[in-house]
C-alpha cells in the first residue's frame, strides 16, 4: 500500500530577477515525497537545492507551479514544516533548554503540552546535564544538537534540512547522523535533507534525488539496511550507486 503524500511538487519554476540578468534554477520540477520518507537532495553547486527547500518551507513563492504539504497548499511558513540550516542559527542569548523550548513557547502552547517533549529531545540528543549551558559554552557539534532537538521539540510533520552538518568534522557528523536517524525512526517525520556529499546521502537516505539543469536528473532508492556503517564503502552495490550518482553530479 502506498503511503500518503508528504510533499507534492508540480511544475515548480523559480526565476530570480528579470531581463538579461534573470536566473531560473528550477524549471518545471516535479517531485513527490511520501510521508515518513528520508529523502536526500544532491546537486552541483548553484543548481537550486536551497531554492527548492525555501519553496518547500514557504519562505519563497515560486514563479510558477504548486506545492502541497500533507494535502494543503504551501502559501507561507508553517509550524508543520521545520527547518535546520547550515549556519549556527541558535539564539546565543538563550540557554540550551530555552533554545529547545523556543518554538512551542513562541506558539504560546501551554507548558504542560511541550515540557515533556522538550525534556525528551534534550536527552535524546545527548544534552542532559547541559540544559542551563549557554550556546557559547558548547562545541559546534553540540550547538547542532540543540538545533536538532529544537526542531523536533516543535513537532513539525516535515523537516527541511539544508546542509545542516556541512561545517562539522567527520566523527561529529557521524554522531549527529546516528542521532538524527534515531529521532527520525522514533517519530516517523518526513525529512528532506540537502547535501553536497554523496556518502552522507548514502548513510542517511531512503531515497536520493539529484537536482540539476532545473529538474530531477536522477532518482534512486537507497536499499541498504540501517544502521549503515563505513563498511558501506566496501559494498559493491553501494559503490555502483555512488558512481551513478557522481556521474549525474558531473563529478
Ligand atoms: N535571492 C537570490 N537572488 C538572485 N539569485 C539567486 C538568489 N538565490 C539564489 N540565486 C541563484 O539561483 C541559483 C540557485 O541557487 P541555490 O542557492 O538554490 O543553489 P544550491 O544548489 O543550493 O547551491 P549551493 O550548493 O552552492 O548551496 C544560483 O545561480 C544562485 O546564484
Amino acid at each position: 500500500m502506498s503511503r500518503p503524500t508528504g510533499l507534492e511538487v508540480r511544475s515548480l519554476t523559480v526565476t530570480y530577477g528579470s531581463g538579461p540578468k534573470a536566473v531560473t534554477p528550477l524549471h518545471d520540477l516535479d517531485l513527490d515525497v511520501p510521508r515518513g520518507q528520508f529523502l536526500c537532495v544532491l546537486g552541483p553547486s548553484g543548481q537550486g537545492k536551497s531554492t527548492l527547500l525555501r519553496c518547500l518551507a514557504g519562505l519563497l513563492a515560486p514563479t510558477a507551479g504548486t506545492i502541497t504539504a500533507l494535502g494543503e497548499p504551501v502559501t507561507g511558513p508553517s509550524a508543520t514544516r521545520g527547518m535546520v540550516f547550515q549556519q549556527d542559527a541558535i539564539p546565543g542569548w538563550l540557554r540550551v533548554a530555552d533554545n529547545v523550548a523556543l518554538g512551542p513557547r513562541n506558539r504560546r502552547l501551554p507548558e504542560s503540552q511541550w515540557r515533556p517533549r522538550v525534556d525528551h529531545f534534550v536527552e535524546a540528543v545527548g544534552l542532559r546535564g547541559r540544559e542551563r549551558a549557554w550556546p557559547r559554552e558548547l562545541s559546534g557539534g553540540m550547538r547542532k544538537r540543540v538545533a536538532v532537538a529544537a526542531v523536533f521539540a516543535n513537532d513539525p510533520d516535515i523537516l527541511l534540512m539544508d546542509e545542516p552538518f556541512a561545517s562539522l568534522d567527520h566523527l561529529t557528523r557521524q554522531g549527529l547522523h546516528r542521532t538524527l536517524l534515531t529521532l527520525w525512526q522514533e517519530t516517523g517525520k518526513t525529512i528532506v535533507f540537502v547535501t553536497h556529499d554523496v556518502d552522507e546521502a548514502l548513510a542517511l537516505a531512503d531515497r536520493v534525488v539529484v537536482i540539476a539543469g532545473g529538474g530531477v536528473r536522477a532518482d534512486a532508492v537507497v536499499p541498504f539496511p540501517r544502521p549503515r556503517t563505513d563498511d558501506l564503502r566496501m559494498d559493491a552495490t553501494a559503490n555502483a550507486l555512488r558512481t551513478n550518482l557522481l556521474h549525474h553530479l558531473g563529478v
